[in-house]
C-alpha cells in the first residue's frame, strides 16, 4: 500500500516477499524487462566501445556534456505523433511534478543552449558554434512483447549555431571516422542522406498544410515498416492524397544534378574529406522525429538484417519551438548513435576485441606475517603509477600464479620472509619466460627499487 503502483507492481512486491521470507535464492536476479546489467566483462567491452565514441569527438574538437535523466514531461511532449513521445517511461513525482526518463537526448541539449540564451533577443550568451557530444542512457517503455529493449546509451553529437551543410559535413566525418576505429569500411555500413526540403517542396506542390508537413514526415518515415499501402492509408486518414508523396520517395535520381544544392555540397565535401563512399543518396529517407527540418540521415548495415545503426538531421526551429520567436536563428544539426545494434553488428563481424582484466602487480604474501609488508610494497607501487592487486590472503606460488592469471598481472611480487629480512621482494615477470628454463623470468628486487620496475 505505501508503495503504490498498479497490480503488476504490487503482485512483484508481494512476490519478493514472500521469495525472501521463503529464503528462496530466486529473488530478482534480473533487472527490469527491458534493461541490461553490465558486470566487468560486459562493462570492458561498453567501456571499449565508449572510448571509440569519445575518441572520434576528440579528434572533432566536440566538447562532452551530461545532464539528468530524469527531465519534464514537457521537455519531450509533441503534437507529432512520434512513436519516441508516445512510449516514455514517465510518472508523477512526490512533488506532484510531471517527469519522464529522458527518451532522446537532443531536447535536453536545447535546454542547455537556452539557458545560455537571452529570450529576449535570441543572442546566445556562449560562443557559436557549439560542439557538444554526449553519451547519455535513453529510455522508452516498450511493450515486452516485441522483446525490445528499454535503454540504451546513445551517443549523441551535435553543432548549434551553423546554417551551412559544413555542420553535416563534420557530423558525418566523425561518425565514418568512427566506424573506421571500429574496422568497419564502406562494405560494411553506409549512410542514406536526403533532404526534407525536397519533401516539402513535394507537400507544398500537392497543397499539404504546412502544419501537417511534420506529421507526413513522421508518417513516412514507418515506410519501411509499414509498406506504401499503409504510408497511403495514412496519409488518406491526415486528408492528404498519397500520390505525389509517394512518387517522390520512390525517385531515384541517378545524376546528382538533382540532389538539391545542399546534398550536392554535403557530397563534394565528403569527397575531400574522404568517405564520400560510406555516403548514398535515398529520397525515402526522412527519419522519425518531427523536428528535423532539412538534411536527414541515418546509418544502416549493407546485409539490411538490422535496424537503423544511427540517424541525424538538421533542426533549425527546435530552439524557437522552446525558447520563442526571437531564437529562430540558432540552427542545429545533430545525430543519435545507440550502442545496441552497432554491437550486434560487431558481434556479427567478429570485430568486439577480446578485452580481458588487466593490472600491472598482484602482491602477494607469503604468510599472514607479511601482510604489513605487502601494504608497503602495494603502496610503492602505487605511488609510482602502477595498478595493483593485492591478494588478500597468503598464498604460495601456484596459487598466487593462477590469481595474477586470473587477474591478469603482467607481474607478482611475493613478499617472503627471508627475502624481506634482506629488503628484498621476488618479482616474477607473468608474460616473459626465461629462454633457457622456460620458466617464469624472476629477480629479487629491493624496496627501494620497485618505482623503476
Ligand atoms: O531508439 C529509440 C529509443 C529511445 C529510448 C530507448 C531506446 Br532502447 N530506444
Amino acid at each position: 500500500e505505501r508503495l503504490g503502483g498498479g497490480s503488476k507492481t504490487r503482485k512483484a512486491i508481494e512476490a519478493a516477499i514472500a521469495a525472501a521470507n521463503k529464503e528462496d535464492p530466486t529473488f530478482l536476479l534480473e533487472p527490469p524487462s527491458g534493461t541490461r546489467d553490465f558486470e566487468p566483462a560486459d562493462m570492458r567491452v561498453r567501456s571499449w566501445l565508449f572510448k571509440k565514441m569519445k575518441d572520434a569527438a576528440v579528434a572533432f574538437s566536440f566538447k562532452e556534456y551530461d545532464a539528468p535523466v530524469l527531465e519534464s514531461v514537457a521537455l519531450f511532449e509533441r503534437k507529432a505523433g512520434e512513436e519516441i513521445t508516445q512510449q516514455m517511461y514517465n510518472f508523477t513525482d512526490k512533488d506532484g511534478e510531471r517527469v519522464a526518463l529522458r527518451p532522446e537526448m537532443t531536447p535536453t541539449l536545447a535546454r542547455l543552449v537556452l539557458k545560455n540564451t537571452n529570450l529576449a533577443t535570441g543572442e546566445v550568451r556562449v560562443p557559436l558554434p557549439l560542439k557538444w557530444f554526449s553519451i547519455p542512457q535513453c529510455w522508452r517503455f516498450e511493450t515486452t512483447q516485441r522483446g525490445r529493449k528499454r535503454e540504451h546509451y546513445q551517443w549523441n553529437m551535435d553543432i548549434v549555431g551553423e546554417k551551412s551543410v559544413t555542420a553535416e559535413v563534420e557530423l558525418l566525418g566523425a561518425m565514418c571516422y568512427f566506424f573506421r576505429s571500429l574496422g568497419l569500411t564502406e562494405e560494411d555500413v553506409r549512410i542514406r542522406v536526403n533532404d526534407r526540403k525536397l519533401l516539402d517542396k513535394t507537400m507544398k506542390d500537392a497543397g499539404v498544410p504546412e502544419e501537417l508537413f511534420s506529421r507526413v514526415c513522421v508518417v513516412v518515415d514507418k515506410l519501411d515498416k509499414i509498406g506504401a499501402d499503409g504510408v497511403a492509408e495514412m496519409l488518406s486518414e491526415l486528408g492528404i492524397s498519397p500520390e505525389p508523396i509517394l512518387q517522390t520517395l520512390a525517385a531515384c535520381r541517378e545524376d546528382d544534378s538533382s540532389l538539391g544544392e545542399d546534398v550536392e555540397l554535403l557530397f563534394d565535401l565528403a569527397e575531400a574529406y574522404g568517405f564520400r563512399e560510406f555516403l548514398v543518396f535515398d529520397p525515402s529517407v526522412v527519419r522519425g522525429l518531427a523536428y528535423y527540418t532539412g538534411i536527414v540521415f541515418e546509418a544502416f548495415d549493407r546485409k539490411g538484417e538490422l535496424r537503423a545503426i544511427a540517424g541525424g538531421g538538421r533542426y533549425d526551429k527546435l530552439l524557437e519551438l522552446y525558447g520563442g520567436a526571437k531564437c529562430r536563428q540558432i540552427p542545429c544539426v545533430g545525430f543519435g548513435f545507440g550502442d545496441c545494434v552497432i554491437l550486434e553488428l560487431l558481434d556479427d563481424k567478429r570485430l568486439v576485441p577480446e578485452l580481458k582484466p588487466e593490472v600491472d602487480f598482484v602482491v602477494c604474501p607469503f604468510s599472514r606475517k607479511e601482510q604489513t609488508a605487502v601494504a608497503m610494497v602495494a603502496s610503492k607501487l602505487r605511488e609510482s603509477g602502477f595498478s595493483v592487486d593485492v591478494a588478500l590472503s597468503p598464498r604460495k606460488a601456484r596459487a598466487a600464479f593462477d590469481l595474477a592469471n586470473r587477474a591478469g598481472a603482467r607481474m607478482v611480487a611475493f613478499v617472503a620472509p627471508d627475502e624481506w629480512s634482506r629488503g628484498l621482494v621476488r618479482v616474477k615477470d607473468m608474460l616473459h619466460k626465461d629462454s633457457t628454463t622456460g620458466e617464469a623470468k624472476q629477480r629479487d628486487v629491493p624496496f627501494s627499487d620497485l618505482p623503476n620496475l
